[in-house]
């Protein structure tokens, strides 16, 4: 029996952070999200790529109950996140919203301080017991989302007053201040010019050695440099999910080829 233990080890993939299965969403009559099952890994970058209005989006904002602020979308399925239904009516979305964070396409700082953008999250969770610790976690997210260098000596001002590639990164940082698990992000680059982009890509690296990632993008590029995992969607369904080496050089599904070669989308 033990020597099955190595070789079982070495097949070992990494751990399961979101399990769903037969997800659906709809809108009214609009069925967006058709009979969706994907495992999302820790510690990973996850790719969600397929042509305008494919449903990756709806599918993202599932994975934090951000639907659940639209009246007229319904939910089906489940929702696994460390084995734990996060649709089960005990769970407070605020706080699974902590744990799984979020970053817009447009950078939607709120009209505070830099400081105060950053210490929002663990203000209302109560994760510091006085200022000096808040003081720290405000340090460590700006520094985690590579902007501290840039803001350190101008914590009062705005955040509003910042370029737009420094705002998605303070946005980054508010989300990583409340220690979240999953960052999801929804097209981060599409407002920021290519330096800032490449930036913020960089970034999404550093993140994956604390979070699983999961990024919305319609910049095959992107997925390709950032993912390593990717998942292509088409017109609601999952066609096709794996390595993004492999979606990228050798997708089994013809409709994954059409698109990667730009021929659909
Ligand atoms: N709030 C909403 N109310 C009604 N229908 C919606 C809503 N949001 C999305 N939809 C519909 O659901 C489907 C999937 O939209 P979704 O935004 O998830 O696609 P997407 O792949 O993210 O598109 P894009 O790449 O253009 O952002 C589309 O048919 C869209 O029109």
């Amino acid at each position: 029996m033990n020597d099955m233990r190595p070789a079982e080890r070495a097949v070992t993939t990494k751990d399961i952070k979101f399990e769903c299965r037969n997800c659906d969403v709809y809108y009214g009559d609009t069925h967006a999200i058709k009979d969706v099952s994907v495992d999302v890994e820790d510690k990973t970058v996850t790719a969600f790529i397929g042509p305008s209005g494919c449903g990756k989006s709806t599918f993202l904002r599932c994975l934090n109950r951000m639907n659940d602020t639209i009246d007229i979308a319904r939910v089906e399925g489940t929702y696994l996140l460390d084995g734990e239904d996060i649709y089960d009516k005990r769970v407070d979305p605020v706080q699974l919203r902590a744990k799984v964070g979020m970053v817009f396409q447009k950078p939607n700082p709120f009209p505070k301080s830099i400081y105060d953008n950053v210490a929002y999250g663990p203000r209302i969770h109560g994760l510091a017991k006085n200022k000096s610790q808040l003081d720290e976690i405000v340090e460590k997210s700006l520094r985690r989302a590579a902007i501290w260098e840039e803001v350190k000596d101008r914590l009062a001002a705005p955040g509003t007053g910042l370029s737009g590639g420094q705002q998605q990164r303070l946005c980054i940082a508010r989300a990583v201040a409340t220690e979240p698990e999953v960052l999801l992000m929804d097209e981060p680059c599409s407002a920021l010019d290519p330096i800032a982009t490449s930036q913020v890509e960089e970034l999404i690296d550093e993140l994956r050695e604390n979070y699983s990632v999961v990024i919305v993008t319609h910049s095959m590029q992107q997925a390709a440099r950032v993912s390593q995992k990717t998942a292509f969607f088409h017109l609601g369904s999952l066609v096709e999910f794996g390595q993004t080496g492999q979606i990228f050089t050798n997708p089994k599904d013809p409709r994954t080829e059409s698109y990667i070669t730009g021929r659909i989308g």
